[in-house]
């Protein structure tokens, strides 16, 4: 299977802090990826890293075949990235967002409107491309941030709690649709998340960050073979696993 992220002793330092250290991540096509860790664990920093948005202090990057350092363009025109929060224009409809997005992409202006109602639908928010994007509901604005960043056909996209302050339903309907683009649009995703269950439910891997280093990395029954719980057998939920490793470390 081929590598669509492979990190080498990649390293970023703010001043005296290492916030990612000698990170060797590697995240195959194909995968619904839960990179997890604590607050401040480097998550973030690895991503913007990954994506060309931050260099990296030392070690190296491939994203999709590219260097995301020397490559950015190359990168950002594959990647897409749906940061914690996301803005839009509020007194925009759904609609003219994303085709404003689309026109930055340098969709051809003839196929605009296409792909942006084929993006909306795809979404489930056909029916509400005429509403303004201000008086979106919150599920309805995380849908918007997931179609802005399917505007562009990424081959591979990085979520960042991607279902925060959304209720039960949506939050079922995000995981189904995030399940949905992998399984039918192919796109691998790297869901960034500290909600465990639904990590649980949706990954087929994960990799566990700490301190600027990953500390466990495979599928959860894989992880669970690996540390017994307290009566010897393996733990069953990723989240008693999670708290495991933080435990011992
Ligand atoms: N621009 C910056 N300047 C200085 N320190 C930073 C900067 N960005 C991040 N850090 C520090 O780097 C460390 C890692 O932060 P990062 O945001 O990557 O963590 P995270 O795993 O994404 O956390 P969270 O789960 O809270 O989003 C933290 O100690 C943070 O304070």
């Amino acid at each position: 299977m081929a590598m669509v992220i492979e990190t080498k002793g990649l390293t970023k330092a703010y001043g005296n802090h290492t916030a990612v250290d000698h990170l060797d991540l590697e995240v195959q096509k194909g995968e619904i990826f839960g990179f997890l860790g604590p607050n401040g664990a480097g998550k973030t920093t690895t991503l913007l890293m990954l994506l060309g948005l931050s260099e990296p202090s030392f070690g190296t990057a491939s994203v999709l075949g590219f260097d995301p350092c020397r490559n950015p363009l190359q990168v950002k025109s594959k990647v897409g990235y749906l940061p914690e929060n996301v803005g839009f224009y509020p007194e925009m409809t759904a609609g003219e967002n994303l085709a404003y997005v689309a026109r930055l992409n340098n969709v051809p202006e003839k196929q605009v409107n296409e792909l942006v109602m084929e993006t909306l639908l795809l979404v489930g928010l056909a029916d509400e491309a005429a509403k303004k994007a201000g008086a979106y509901s919150r599920g309805m604005r995380q849908r918007l941030g997931i179609a802005e960043v399917l505007i562009k056909k990424p081959e591979l996209v990085f979520l960042d709690e991607p279902t925060l302050g959304l209720d039960p339903d949506g939050i079922n309907r995000m995981l189904d649709l995030i399940v949905d683009l992998n399984r039918e649009q192919n796109i691998t995703v790297l869901l960034s998340s500290h909600h465990l269950h639904q990590v649980q439910r949706i990954c087929t891997q994960v990799g566990i960050m700490s301190q600027g280093d990953i500390i466990a990395q495979g599928g959860i029954k894989e992880l669970a073979q690996q540390i017994p719980g307290r009566d010897g057998e393996p733990e069953s939920t990723l989240e008693q696993i999670y708290m495991r490793y933080f435990k011992e470390a």
